[in-house]
């Protein structure tokens, strides 16, 4: 459980050392356009919106922490808010551990915000805050699945894959960021993690080899990770409605 007797101050780290990969040749993901401004702009101003967010650690590309920082110096943003720009790692992983390492002492919970959901509504942002000082130690958002979801065994590429299981669609989820946790809860588990040396795809999932019950609250649609190229078409329809409809 959290300490609830030391006042709340949330921070949030934003990994975004990644290359991009899956999105295809060019910049880092993080440093790309959406509707002409760089996704992780995108990305710290949803962070910055919420009103309990004080302090974001930008974790930058190692080779690129420069470009970052001035970046974020031209581009508007929330005098209230506090950025940090650190060096990322090779793996999500390390960058996050990364922006941990740079967190004041008196933090006591941290968001960790994919620069790669640079959608993300406040509300959504706003719920696990609040869930976190609520009292639950990690909190996801996260949304039902459309697609049913079978568990194959690995087999040589090009060849076709053995479905070994087929799992209770109603049960899943798709976890989405932010993910929120009491600070000293995710301290523990990447300490617990580094030390086994596994990896994990998300926070929460480390969370969990701890033995701490992670909490899911609902996540949205457009909080969706831009991956691979279509999800850059799709972001780039969903700003360009919301530039439409709404001061953004
Ligand atoms: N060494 C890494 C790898 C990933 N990330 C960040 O983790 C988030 C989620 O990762 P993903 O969407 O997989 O981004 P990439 O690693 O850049 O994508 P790809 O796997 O296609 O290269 C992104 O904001 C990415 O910048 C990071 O900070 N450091
Ligand atoms: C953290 C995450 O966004 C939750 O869905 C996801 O696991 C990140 O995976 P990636 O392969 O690093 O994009």
């Amino acid at each position: 459980m959290s300490d609830q007797s030391r006042p709340h101050r949330t921070a949030a780290v934003i990994p975004a050392a990644g290359r991009g990969v899956r999105l295809g040749p060019g910049a880092p993901k993080a440093l790309r356009a959406l509707g002409g401004t760089p996704m992780l702009i995108h990305a710290v101003r949803a962070m910055a919106r919420s009103r309990a967010v004080s302090l974001v650690v930008v974790v930058a590309p190692s080779d690129g922490t420069a470009e970052v920082r001035h970046l974020l110096d031209e581009h508007a943003l929330p005098e209230r808010t506090e950025i940090l720009v650190v060096p990322g790692g090779d793996t999500r992983q390390e960058s996050v551990r990364a922006g941990l390492d740079a967190l004041p002492a008196d933090i006591t919970s941290v968001l960790i915000h994919d620069a790669a959901r640079p959608l993300v509504p406040v509300d959504t942002v706003d719920s696990v805050v609040e869930a976190v000082r609520d009292g639950a130690p990690a909190v996801v958002p996260a949304l039902p699945l459309a697609d049913t979801v079978k568990e194959v065994e690995p087999g040589a590429p090009g060849r076709p894959e053995p479905v070994v299981a087929t799992p209770e669609r109603a049960r899943l989820r798709a976890v989405q960021t932010p993910q929120g946790f009491d600070l000293a809860t995710l301290l523990r588990a990447h300490e617990a993690i580094a030390v086994s040396g596994e990896g994990a795809t998300d926070d929460a999932g480390m969370v969990e080899r701890t033995g701490v019950t992670v909490v899911v609250v609902p996540g949205h649609e457009e909080a969706f990770k831009v991956t691979r190229p279509l999800d850059l078409v799709l972001a780039e329809a969903v700003l360009a409605r919301r530039r439409a409809t709404d001061a953004y």
